[in-house]
């Protein structure tokens, strides 16, 4: 039987305690420039794995595409693999007026308003961060900087990215103070929580949530830079958590 993990096609033995993880398998590229002794172990589907160092702690950086049944598939096979740290650095659209294209957001907890995780566990499971990866994160993304402003708060995690005939949850999480709308962080907190791995997720925020269906463009110089210092972030809060 092939030692390989059957989806990432990644042999579990050169998997790290830490993986950071992106929607886009381009990103994951991105990060690994940024590591010392960067190596590509597999590029399957969607997605693309990378380990090296980071102030000489090894990390993986893993592409899980975009929507949370892709991304579980990633998040399982990271802790079939022995993976314990698992940090999300995506984008968002904003809930929030106070959150402008280019914000970094740290979730805190997510809204489940996906699918994937109702065939997980019972509908009042919660999908929370791990109290320590998101204090690392904020207290990263506030050194780091951001064209925007460095924001935590409950984020909520969707399938449908443009809508349809059906209302999205959006005005009634915005009027119940949720800052940010996703894909993934939900599928994320529930399968670290049933597999013991811990979680924490940031966002840059690409414009407000309704401009998807009205000329959506994440492509902006703010955008960019946000990613950037997100990126950033996330690899300090890595070396933060591996020596607190
Ligand atoms: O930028 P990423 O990490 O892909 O995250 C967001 O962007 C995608 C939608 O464009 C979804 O995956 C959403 O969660
Ligand atoms: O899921 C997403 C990602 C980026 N921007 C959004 O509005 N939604």
């Amino acid at each position: 039987m092939s030692e390989l993990l059957p989806i990432l096609r990644v042999n579990p033995a050169d998997m790290p305690e830490t993986a950071i993880v992106v929607g886009d398998p381009f990103r994951a590229e991105a990060i690994s420039h940024k590591l010392a002794n960067a190596k590509e172990l597999a590029h399957a589907r969607e997605y693309r794995t990378f380990v090296g160092e980071y102030e000489s702690v090894r990390l993986a950086v893993v592409s899980h595409g975009v929507g949370s049944p892709g991304a579980a598939v990633c998040f399982e096979e990271l802790a079939k693999a022995g993976v314990k740290t698992v940090i999300r650095v995506g984008t968002a659209g904003s809930l929030s007026g106070d959150y402008k294209a280019g914000s970094l957001i740290v979730s805190t907890a997510a809204a489940r308003e996906e699918g994937l995780t109702r065939q997980l566990v019972p509908d009042g499971y919660p999908a929370v961060a791990d109290g320590a990866v998101a204090a690392a994160l904020y207290e990263a993304a506030l050194e780091a900087g951001a064209p925007g402003l460095v924001g935590k708060g409950i984020t909520v995690t969707v399938d449908a990215f443009f809508s349809g005939v059906v209302e999205l949850p959006h005005e009634a999480y915005r009027k119940a103070g949720a800052v940010a709308v996703e894909m993934e962080i939900a599928a994320l907190y529930v399968i670290a929580s049933l597999r013991g791995m811990r979680a924490g997720a940031i966002v840059a925020l690409d414009g407000d949530s309704t401009a998807v269906d009205e000329g959506y463009d994440p492509h902006r110089n703010v955008v960019a830079e946000a990613v950037e210092a997100e990126i950033n972030a996330a690899l300090k809060a890595v070396v933060k958590l591996a020596r607190p």
